[in-house]
């Protein structure tokens, strides 16, 4: 019989999963017994982009090929697919003449709505009228995350007031906002270093994976095998078409099974782990200026109350790991794949697009302050403490190290070799290149 399709895609797309496909539209507000909420602090990364310029121009290019050769296959009647017209009808999405990695339609919706939902969860806060004291919002140096902010902002006070908002100027390394960039230690000895990104080549050389893309290949009608990197822009192409359009069938899904697509988020699992989680312990602890700044805010006794950052995936996925959340008791390695298969760590649902961290402070009885985390618009319960609405003194007992002990200048101090930047790590898995 011939190879149907499924409707799954969604759930293994890692970082390229569009936000609504794990948004939490219950948006009541939240309300605690003899609490009062005082502050909310934001990490944010922006919607659904576009891709880097070398995959813009492989979508354009190698994809129309292997497009004619999927269809020549097909007609020539060597392929297992049942229907062929989604391929003859499918052209490089239209937003692609845009500048590379530029915010999508999709993406500035997903803004707007989020920020919407969350003035209806923390009304007493965010439901007020704009006032530059009392809010602070900043992005980083690029479009998609200004972008991102200016949709959130119009998503809480509506377009008129949004445009009233001040942010600060965005900088190249901002220490809060992308503190891995400053970080020599980190760029030289866990980004840039050939052994971070070693179990991910050896599980794409693994027998599982070749037999995945065997399969793929055979189901497509070729006689060779396709290469990791066809395979790989392949699903690229699904996962970012899935985010762009809602309600479009990309056809680059519809030749995987469930069983092939757990195998491909499992090696872009393996690469986050090592390059962005808790793989080493540096990547984690370098998010302390983050964390501080967090805590320094719910804190204060200044009338600003709210404050949002957008940001990216290498700040998300670091600030997650910083708090030892999804972190799982075996590490991600090529060869245990079956054993990881409940594992925690799952980009699709920790860093898709849109991805957001909110703390929010609560005062209650006694004047004893207590802090809610929303991960993904959910509560999560962060290790030490034994209730969603955690005593911020519990949380600062947990994280007393990363509070008291954040030398950021001395812990990204490289001595080491006069080893190249850059050049190291395989250009096609650069994850500011993706
Ligand atoms: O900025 C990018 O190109 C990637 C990786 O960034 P880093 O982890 O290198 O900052 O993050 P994204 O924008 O997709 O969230």
């Amino acid at each position: 019989s011939c190879h149907k399709g499924h409707d799954k895609y969604f759930k293994y797309l890692a970082t390229k999963t569009g936000y609504r496909f794990i948004q939490n539209d219950h948006d009541n507000p939240l309300q605690f017994p003899d609490c009062e909420l005082t502050k909310v602090w934001g990490l944010v990364r922006h919607g659904t982009r576009l891709p880097g310029d070398k995959i813009i121009s492989k979508m354009k290019n190698d994809l129309t090929t292997l497009q004619q050769e999927i269809i020549d296959n097909y007609s020539q009647d060597k392929s297992n697919l049942c229907d062929i017209s989604k391929f003859k009808s499918w052209t490089p999405h239209f937003e692609l003449n845009r500048e590379e990695k530029s915010l999508t339609m999709e993406g500035q919706r997903e803004l707007l709505a989020l920020g919407k939902r969350l003035r209806n969860r923390f009304p007493t806060l965010l439901n007020q009228k704009f006032d530059n004291d009392t809010f602070f919002f900043k992005y980083t140096k690029t479009q998609r995350t200004q972008e991102s902010a200016f949709r959130f902002v119009e998503g809480l006070f509506g377009r008129e007031a949004s445009t009233e908002v001040w942010y600060p100027r965005s900088v190249k390394q901002d220490p809060i906002l992308r503190f891995y960039k400053a970080c020599e230690k980190w760029r030289h000895t866990v980004d840039h270093n050939p052994a971070s990104f070693e179990e991910q080549e050896k599980f794409t050389s693994s027998k599982i994976y070749r037999q995945t893309v065997a399969a793929v290949s055979r189901r497509l009608g070729f006689e060779r095998n396709l290469t990791a990197v066809e395979i790989k822009l392949m699903y690229t192409t699904c996962g970012f078409e899935t985010a762009w359009s809602p309600g479009f069938d990309s056809p680059w899904c519809s030749i995987f099974t469930v069983k092939d697509l757990e195998v491909l988020e499992y090696a872009e699992d393996i690469d986050y782990y090592w390059i962005d989680g808790h793989g080493y312990p540096l990547t984690g602890k370098i998010a302390c200026p983050a964390f501080q700044d967090m805590m320094n805010h719910i804190g204060s006794s200044s009338p600003r109350h709210t404050v949002f950052y957008f940001t990216h995936s290498g700040t998300l996925l670091k600030f997650l790991t910083h708090l030892s959340l999804y972190n799982d008791s075996s590490p991600l390695l090529h060869n245990n794949y079956a054993h990881m298969r409940e594992r925690k760590w799952r980009v699709s649902q920790i860093d898709a697009f849109g991805t957001n961290l909110v703390f929010a402070n609560y005062r209650c009885k006694n004047n004893r302050n207590h802090l809610l985390t929303l991960h993904q618009e959910i509560p999560v319960l962060l290790p030490g403490c034994q209730e969603l609405l955690c005593p911020l003194e519990t949380i600062q007992a947990t994280y007393r190290t990363s509070l008291h002990e954040c030398e950021f200048e001395q812990m990204c101090k490289h001595e080491g070799g006069g080893k190249s930047t850059g050049s190291l790590r395989e250009e096609n898995t650069d994850h500011d290149e993706l």
